[in-house]
């Protein structure tokens, strides 16, 4: 099968007066197991439902493989969709929920025999072909409907949550096998979710959403390491951030006040904003924590603290550590014999330049 690209160019949509999506662009590569990922309201499943056909830009251009498709109608766009509810016809046997798009499409009784049993055995549910949908379990309905999904052959799939419905477990077990899935038949997946972990262990590359917008656009590790802005910064991962402002600049080094701590020399990098409102970001596992008065490593930039909680998890121990008037958290591993911090005690917090990022206010 050809596996084609998604392209959404200067995409606006609005419900009533209410924009929705606000001038989308991205490609998504032939192939690719795109993630749409934003919090509730920030129009991925607009957005999917768009790329499906059942909802209706007002300007921009959706173009699969290079040809625009704005207007061509859902059941002509070769797009197959998986719903969060998986929509299954309860009263249909696994068998006829699989078969139907291809009775609907006319095909000969062979056709249906080979493809169904194909698309069945694709996701490995074969043998409860005669089960009603009401006799399988969470995971295997959730196969059926991508086994009905992928029988029809589509150019694109399409997943919204496909994976909310299933408990914990489950969860982490499917996204595994939809993965393998999606790696055998290499069909362009684009898939929604506001779970971050979920898009970071599976998605080649992921859009952040917020509010309609996209924020940014890149592989999960991108993502996280590079954040563009305050909001992708906290939505993949967790992060410090200490918001100041910059008192001097030069090439290649800043001085940034950061509010209620004071000035912090900084070297910059190509991407720093030229902004005088910042952030200084990091991440809690990043920052190193001593006894105050140990010596210190001068590769690293030193922060003044004192322990204010503690929490032992085993691998590591979450430290909130109060800097000047801020907050940091601090992720320290843990290894047997390795003493714990209690409250109350002054430690030096130590960042290493390499690993903080700035950011606009
Ligand atoms: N049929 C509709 N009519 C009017 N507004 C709508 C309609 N459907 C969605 N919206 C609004 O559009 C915005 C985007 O909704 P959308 O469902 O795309 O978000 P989402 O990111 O998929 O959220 P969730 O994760 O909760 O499904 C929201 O503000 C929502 O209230």
């Amino acid at each position: 099968m050809k596996k084609v690209s998604v392209e959404c160019r200067n995409i606006r949509m609005s419900y009533g007066k209410t924009e929705v999506l606000k001038d989308i662009n991205i490609t998504i590569e032939p192939g690719e197991f795109f993630a749409l990922l934003g919090p509730s309201g920030s129009g991925k499943s607009t957005l999917l439902r768009l790329i499906a056909g059942f909802n209706q830009h007002q300007s921009g251009q959706l173009l699969v493989d290079g040809q625009d498709i704005s207007h061509v109608p859902p059941h002509k766009r070769n797009i197959g969709m998986v719903f969060q509810s998986y929509a299954l016809w309860p009263h249909m046997t696994v068998w006829d929920n699989v078969a139907f798009g291809l009775v609907e499409r006319r095909a000969s009784r062979e056709d249906i025999r080979q493809k169904v049993t194909q698309a069945l055995e694709t996701v490995g549910l074969l043998h409860l072909a005669k089960r009603r949908p009401n006799e399988l379990s969470g995971g295997q309905q959730q196969r059926v409907a991508l086994a009905r999904t992928i029988v029809i052959e589509p150019q694109v799939l399409l997943l919204d949550e496909p994976l909310s419905n299933l408990d914990k477990n489950l969860r982490v077990q499917m996204r595994q096998e939809l993965l393998s899935l999606q790696r055998r038949l290499g069909i362009t997946t684009i898939f929604v979710t506001h779970d971050q972990e979920e898009a970071m262990t599976t998605a080649d590359r992921m859009a952040v959403m917020d509010q309609g917008v996209v924020q940014q656009v890149g592989s999960p590790s991108t993502l996280y390491d590079f954040p563009v802005n305050r909001f992708v910064a906290d939505f993949v991962g967790t992060m410090n951030m200490l918001p100041g402002q910059v008192t001097r600049r030069e090439a290649g080094q800043l001085t940034l006040a950061v509010d209620g701590l004071g000035e912090v020399d900084l070297p910059t990098a190509v991407d720093t904003p030229e902004h005088n409102a910042l952030v200084l970001s990091f991440r809690p596992h990043s920052v190193v924590i001593q006894p105050e008065g140990d010596q210190i490593d001068r590769r690293y930039l030193w922060l003044p603290g004192i322990v204010e909680r503690s929490e032992f998890l085993g691998e590591f121990t979450r430290y909130e550590v109060r800097v000047g008037e801020q907050k940091v958290t601090a992720d320290q591993s843990h290894f047997a014999g390795l003493s714990i911090f209690p409250p109350g005690v002054g430690v030096s917090v130590g960042l290493e330049p390499s690993q903080v990022r700035l950011l606009p206010q």
